[in-house]
């Protein structure tokens, strides 16, 4: 029997592209949607093409009355906990790609999930370059002590650091090493522009958040060592498509545990 999956942000920039992906899928069953502007259509149609039977609700509530097993989540960041929380305690796994949340509200979405016997991945960035770039930032933290991130995005994200920067920030301050910069309690001068901090003393990681035009995101971790340096870096394009072969991926995986998993390298090998 194919999952059956409910798509919240659906006629977003994100949500479009998964549409076309899902109808694709033949173990993957789009049964709703969510979109506040479209509620009340079909989704074919509130994409500009044919009638497709997807129903389009205004909010999870309403689409939670669809029999589903899967919500996949790409709204905003002031939505997506409230989506997860209801989903689960209807029963749903959960794969979450809306940035905005951290650690904490991880832990509390841990929790539900793990009284209700269902997963969630929720994943910063589903692409398999940013992926990548996660995983090598955090190889080469084994060997070189100082990193800090830099966390490009346009200037109308509403967010900052992105989901892409958070989750790499919170993986790294649980294993890196300590840092050999001055602590930021003995900067003089304007401290904040030392950067925002995720984890605790000399293993906190320090994320720069630019914002303005021109860019999409992109995440560089800068490692320094004495006399050199390194720097990994992703940059995204203009379109959703990097986004979509992850996300079906974690549809499908989700099932196949209980709590909470972050990041699409957790899926892989
Ligand atoms: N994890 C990943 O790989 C990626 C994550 N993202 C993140 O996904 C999120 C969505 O990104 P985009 O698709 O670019 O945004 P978008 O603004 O194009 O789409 C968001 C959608 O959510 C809908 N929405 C807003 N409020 C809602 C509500 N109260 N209930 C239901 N739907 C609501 C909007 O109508 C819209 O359709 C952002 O947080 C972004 O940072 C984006 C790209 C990749
Ligand atoms: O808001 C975006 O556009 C993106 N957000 C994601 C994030 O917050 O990390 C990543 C994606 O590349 C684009």
């Amino acid at each position: 029997m194919s999952l059956r999956i409910i798509l919240a942000g659906a006629t977003g920039w994100v949500g479009r592209a998964l549409v076309p992906a899902l109808a694709a899928a033949p173990d993957l069953d789009l049964v709703a949607a969510i979109s506040r502007s479209h509620a009340g259509t079909d989704l074919g149609g509130a994409l500009g093409g044919g009638p497709s039977g997807v129903p389009v609700f205004a909010g999870i509530a309403d689409a939670l009355a669809i029999p589903a097993d899967v919500l996949i989540d790409y709204t905003k960041p002031d939505v997506v906990k409230a989506n997860s929380l209801a989903a689960l305690k209807a029963g749903l796994a959960v794969v979450i790609g809306t940035s905005g949340l951290g650690s904490a509200d991880f832990a509390e979405l841990d929790i539900v999930a793990r009284e209700q016997g269902l997963g969630v991945l929720a994943a910063g960035n589903f692409s398999i370059t940013a992926t990548l770039m996660k995983r090598f930032t955090l190889e080469a933290a084994k060997y070189v002590a100082d990193v800090e991130l830099i966390d490009y995005a346009s200037a109308k994200k509403p967010d900052a650091p992105s989901g892409t920067a958070r989750e790499l920030a919170e993986t790294l301050s649980a294993l890196r090493q300590p840092a050999t910069s001055r602590p930021v309690a003995d900067v003089m001068g304007v401290p904040a522009t030392r950067g925002g901090a995720f984890g605790e003393g000399d293993r906190e990681v320090r994320v720069h958040a630019l914002r303005m035009p021109s860019f999409t995101l992109a995440v560089e971790s800068i490692f320094g060592a004495p006399d050199e340096r390194l720097t990994i870096r992703h940059d995204a394009g203009s379109s959703a498509a990097p986004y979509v072969a992850g996300t079906l991926l974690a549809a499908r995986r989700v099932g196949g545990w209980t709590g909470v998993r972050r990041g699409l390298d957790t899926l892989l090998d």
